[in-house]
């Protein structure tokens, strides 16, 4: 024997309201689809002119009435279609797709209503004629949230059957919902969800209750005490398709679309379209910048029913300087329809709107022009992010992108002209790096750059890798001390027991300490870090761990074993004076200050230990100098 699932209507409304749809506002949006699918059969039916109109009407009794004029039900289809859930007339059953002229393919838009109705009444006349070439009767069917459904026919000249082929909806408000079938709400929802459709919407306005919207009006009518008037919600054409007799006339159009729908006014315009998607649209890029990780969110409409304003997922990662604005017929939405579904065309899609968005990138940039220069100010980090995976704009972006160099704010052309013909330009993986070593670099007319800010170090490294010709490799700390030189034999002896009191007393620090005389003079000392110290880490630990024979080998290859240099400068006095100092407290307080302001010129935050080296050698440094009649400094000259 075979059973069938007995249903709970309410726990489907309740799992369909939690977790399907956002919102119940979506109710509205599944009874303008329905219309507009029903319209949509009913042109397959009798042709393109037949007529299209959907009609809103909320009614006295706190209801809403909404009436197509599309192809209607019989009473067999009724009975197949409204009875059970889940069952579409608009599905491709073989391919398991909706059918590309509908909206709906998966029946349970109706369920919907549920949300915001506790009755939901569809009265029908069809535009199909039977086999006898009469006209079938009009049907009638109410369903209700507890599941249960009547379904009769009614009598072709019953009043409240439409007169012409269509349907008409009536729901019956659900208590604590009854302000989404208020007649302010309509209307805007009705706005939001249709003003793009390609049929005739209406809603019905009481005067007295109209908030002005101005709107084409239709009919006036009188509704008991108040009268009524027919406004018209749809009938534009998509804002990016209208004609206007001029270029400037069509911007200032669409930049005036932008403003009241998407709040902003656009810096650039760049027209989409894609037409194996049916797709056109605008991408409106943005005043000012935004971060990498804010969702990028789009105004999609899908055969030209608003999909949803804050739609991401459609565009390439990189794309986040711009929002869109489009319509779509070959994109599916997810059941929830406020979504899309991820397949191939959406795929191909995402991939055909980042070319076109990347296309207009280059030629903007590419002519030093003012709208290229305003686009590079605001959205320079978008450049760098898609100059990441593309080497046309990485190729374009050596060329215009500001970097913090040596030479100030500029690009790598602005530096390589400021340096003598054929020079190498060298970059820093880090900000830190970069404080530490661009006072010497640049005192020795080298080119160094700032790869520490968002995608820097990448993207040099990547025009370090691809394009050879701008001869730019990562700095070394060898590149660098190689620019300061040996001091004098004769005073490398001279200091050589200091240097090495000095040496220790930064041991603990693992940092090794040299001297080289270099300019700025003002410059006391510079930390380098040693990239290969992680090498030497490694191989200290093998060290330890290998035996007695091996140990020895490895630890010979291993070379020197701190991983950074405090190189002092001899051509500053601080350290001249620290060097000639034969005070063993002051010559350590000394080191490890010099050290310390080393550290803080890279602007790295010191770290507590570091602090506290800092606290004290300058309390030992203050005792000495304070203590009445002598000056440390001076004493042991
Ligand atoms: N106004 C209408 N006129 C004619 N037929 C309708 C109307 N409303 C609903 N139907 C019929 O009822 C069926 C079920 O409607 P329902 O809204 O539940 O699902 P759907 O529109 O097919 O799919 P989806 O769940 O994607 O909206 C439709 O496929 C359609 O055949």
């Amino acid at each position: 024997m075979t059973s069938t699932f007995q249903v709970d209507l309410h726990g489907v409304v309740d799992l369909l309201a939690r977790h399907l749809y956002s919102s119940p506002r979506v109710y509205l949006r599944e009874l303008l689809q329905n219309g507009v699918d029903a319209i949509t059969a009913r042109r397959g039916l009798a042709g393109e002119d037949a007529p299209a109109t959907i009609r809103l009407r909320p009614l006295p009794d706190g209801g809403l009435e909404v009436a197509d004029s599309g192809v209607g039900l019989t009473l067999a289809e009724a009975g197949e279609l409204l009875a059970t859930i889940g069952r579409s007339s608009k599905r491709d059953v073989e391919l398991g797709t909706g059918r590309e002229e509908f909206l709906g393919q998966f029946g349970i838009g109706l369920l919907s209503a549920f949300m915001v109705a506790d009755e939901i009444e569809l009265t029908s006349r069809s535009a199909r004629s039977r086999p006898d070439g009469e006209a079938p009767a009009p049907v009638r069917w109410r369903g209700f949230a507890d599941g249960s459904y009547e379904l009769t026919e009614v009598a072709a000249d019953d009043p409240t059957v439409p007169a012409e082929p269509g349907s008409i909806v009536r729901l019956r408000p659900r208590r604590d919902m009854d302000h989404w079938l208020a007649p302010a709400t309509v209307t805007a929802l009705a706005q939001d969800f249709g003003s793009l459709l390609p049929v005739d919407l209406q809603v019905e306005v009481r005067l007295d209750l109209d908030d002005g919207t101005p709107g084409p009006r239709g009919s006036s009518a009188v509704d008991g005490d108040a009268r009524t008037v027919w406004r018209r919600l749809s009938g534009r054409e998509l804002p990016w398709q209208e004609r206007h007799a001029t270029p400037a006339e069509r911007d200032a159009a669409l930049t005036r679309y932008a403003e009241q729908t998407l709040g902003f006014t656009p810096l650039a315009r760049i027209d989409l379209d894609i037409p194996v998607a049916g797709l056109s649209g605008v991408a409106y890029v943005l005043p000012a910048a935004v971060s990498p990780t804010t969702p990028s969110s789009h105004r999609v409409y899908l055969k030209r029913m608003l999909l949803g304003t804050k739609v991401d997922d459609l565009l390439p990662p990189w794309a986040f300087f711009v929002r869109c604005v489009l319509d779509a017929s070959a994109l599916r939405p997810t059941a929830s329809r406020e979504g899309l579904y991820e397949d191939e065309v959406l795929l191909a899609t995402r991939e055909a709107l980042g070319a076109q968005v990347r296309a207009w990138a280059l030629a903007t940039l590419a002519e030093d022009s003012p709208a290229g220069r305003a686009f590079l100010r605001v959205h320079h980090l978008a450049v760098r992010a898609l100059a990441l995976q593309d080497d046309d704009m990485l190729d374009l972006a050596a060329r215009v992108l500001p970097f913090e160099t040596t030479e100030g704010t500029g690009t790598l052309t602005d530096l390589q002209a400021a340096l003598p013909e054929g020079a190498r330009l060298l970059w820093t993986p880090s900000v830190e790096e970069f404080r530490r070593v661009a006072p010497v670099a640049a005192a020795q007319g080298l080119g160094l750059v700032n790869g520490g800010y968002v995608y820097d170090a990448d993207l040099l490294e990547r025009i370090s890798n691809r394009f050879p010709r701008w001869r730019l490799s990562p700095v070394t700390s060898s590149d660098v001390s190689q620019a300061l030189l040996e001091v004098d034999p004769l005073r490398e002896l001279e200091i050589a027991g200091t240097v090495q009191a000095i040496d220790a007393a930064l041991a603990p620090q693992d940092c090794e300490v040299i001297v080289r005389a270099y300019e700025p003079s003002v410059l006391p000392a510079m930390l380098l870090h040693d990239r290969d110290g992680d090498h030497e880490r490694e191989a200290r630990a093998t060290v330890e761990a290998a035996d007695d024979l091996w140990g020895q080998v490895l630890a010979e290859l291993s070379g020197p074993a701190r991983s950074r240099q405090l190189v002092l400068n001899d051509t500053n006095d601080t350290v001249r004076s620290l060097l000639a100092t034969t005070d063993p407290q002051v010559r350590e307080a000394g080191a490890q200050s010099l050290y310390v302001t080393a550290l803080l010129l890279s602007g790295r935050p010191l770290r507590s230990s570091e602090a506290t080296l800092m606290n004290g050698s300058l309390a030992v440094l203050l005792d000495r100098a304070l203590r009445p009649g002598t000056t440390p400094l001076e004493e042991n000259r």
